[in-house]
């Protein structure tokens, strides 16, 4: 697989910033059992946690700590490493990093780590970007799943299906080399058969993989309505907190308010607007262009209706400024006040629930709905997380398939169209993956991981 990069060292803080009960340094590479010996006085003994005084240039205690070192390839980039637990105050994890750059370690770049743990088959990329997914996962059903994907799950699944891509690859080539007899074969029987059991294996992966990316994007959902329908109270029964401001007057809400929920674990981003009308007032003007604004990134939008009046001409005519396929559900707030029951409606295909924001009645109905227009299709098994990058290579791997399935009858097209599935399948999990995209993939991480 890839190349063995540079032997330089590398260090960095791989805790977070700010104080912390303990602060890790991390070193990895060839100095780091030179910086043990200079900064610990000895090197510790493989894998073994030793409480040794880390010690500065002029031999003066930087700190009592914890030292671990990982002779090579048994740790966690592959290569020789050295981790230093100290306490955790940002001005004394600098001194401890400062020491092991002045012994000829350079500071990580973000994901320089685990870029590492890549290039030395520690970790395959889909695993390496689990590692990054693990850390900023929003909930913690995101969480579990992105420890899914970093255990291999979803890499085994990718294995599977190449294992099958491969095979199937074998023998159409084969049969390249004797035309006349197997040409038959191929049209008429096994091929088609084995290409469509592959085909329907990606459909499910690619469901699965799905479920995963919802759980680590989340979708946007925008809250629009003529002003003192209740979307900011809405918006903080959502969020279960005062997020926004609620008063009787009739543009309250100036400016675009986001607020991170889960329904389930999976994250939901609210964003409250302001109250969609004809105004004089500047103000309000440029707050009504950024609800407009906030529809266009939205994955769905909730369109608020007071319950008393229903759905008017002003309704009538936001809904036709929506964006055509954006998905949406009407609401129909402050039942207490039409003395209705909290339900859920179908009229012409579109959905209208009945709910009090200032009550909670109904709500649960509508975090249910909110779930089903997500796309959140609760399976009981784990979901491993996946990432756009991965949605996309499965979408290209579809394609090729789709096409392999019409060349039947032109083995060398067939071929092909395998070939290029394969390629795109096992860009997944990076067997053949250009540096500018590994670039950006560790580019995103933080530094000292
Ligand atoms: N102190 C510490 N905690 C940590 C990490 C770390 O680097 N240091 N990790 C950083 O993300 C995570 C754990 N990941 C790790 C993965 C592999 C190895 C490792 O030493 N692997 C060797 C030995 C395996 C074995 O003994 O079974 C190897 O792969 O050969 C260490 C940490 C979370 N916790
Ligand atoms: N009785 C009742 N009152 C509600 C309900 N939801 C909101 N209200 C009241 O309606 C008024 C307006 O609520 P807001 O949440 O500020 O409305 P808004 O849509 O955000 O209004 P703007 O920010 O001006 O666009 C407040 O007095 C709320 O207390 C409800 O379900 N029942
Ligand atoms: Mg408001």
């Amino acid at each position: 697989m890839a190349a063995a990069e540079p032997a330089d060292t590398i260090a960095a803080i791989a805790t977070a910033a700010g104080a912390g009960g303990i602060g890790v340094v991390r070193v990895s590479g060839p100095a780091s059992a030179l910086i043990a010996d200079a900064v610990l006085g000895d090197c510790p003994a493989a894998r073994h946690a030793a409480y040794l005084g880390f010690k500065d240039a002029d031999g003066s205690l930087i700190d009592r700590g914890i030292a671990i070192y990982y002779p090579g390839p048994n740790s966690y980039t592959g290569e020789d490493v050295l981790e230093l637990q100290a306490h955790g105050g940002p001005a004394l994890m600098q001194i401890l990093l400062a020491r092991c750059l002045s012994l000829g370690a350079r500071q990580a770049e973000p994901g320089e780590f685990t870029r590492r743990a890549y290039l030395n088959d520690k970790l395959d990329l889909a695993q390496a970007e689990a590692v990054a997914d693990v850390i900023n996962a929003a909930t913690a059903e995101a969480a579990r799943s992105a420890v899914r994907s970093l255990s291999g799950e979803f890499s085994q699944r990718v294995q599977v299906l190449l294992n099958s891509l491969i095979r199937l690859r074998l023998y159409v080539e084969a049969c390249l080399d004797f035309p006349e007899e197997d040409i038959d074969f191929i049209t008429q029987g096994g091929v088609r058969a084995k290409l469509e059991e592959v085909s329907v294996a990606l459909q499910r992966l690619h469901a699965s993989a799905r479920q995963g990316n919802l759980l680590r994007e989340g979708i946007r959902v925008v809250l629009v309505g003529q002003p003192n329908v209740g979307k900011s109270s809405l918006m903080n029964r959502l969020a279960g907190e005062e997020v926004a401001i609620v008063t009787p007057i009739a543009g309250t809400t100036r400016d675009t308010i986001s607020s991170l929920i889960q329904i389930e674990g999976v994250p939901l981003h609210v964003i409250d607007t302001a109250g969609l009308r004809d105004t004089a007032d500047e103000v309000e003007q440029m707050g009504i262009e950024r609800t407009w604004r906030a529809l266009e990134t939205a994955n769905a939008a909730i369109l608020l209706v007071d319950a008393q009046h229903g759905i008017t001409g002003v309704e009538a005519a936001i809904l036709a400024r929506l964006p055509a396929d954006l998905p949406r559900v009407w609401l129909h707030n402050k039942i207490d006040l039409s003395a209705e029951q909290p339900r859920s409606e179908l009229r012409d295909q579109e959905t209208h629930l009945f709910v009090s924001a200032k009550h909670g009645d109904g709500i649960e109905l509508l975090r249910q709905h909110l779930l089903q227009l997500a796309g959140w299709q609760p399976s009981g098994e784990g979901v491993f997380m996946a990432r756009a990058r991965h949605l996309q290579a499965l979408s290209v791997v579809d394609t090729h398939l789709q096409y392999a399935l019409d060349q039947l009858q032109y083995p060398e097209l067939l071929a092909e169209e395998l070939r290029l599935a394969q390629d795109a399948l096992s860009s997944i999990t990076g067997e053949f993956t250009p540096d500018d995209l590994l670039g950006e993939i560790f580019s995103r991480f933080c530094i000292g991981k």
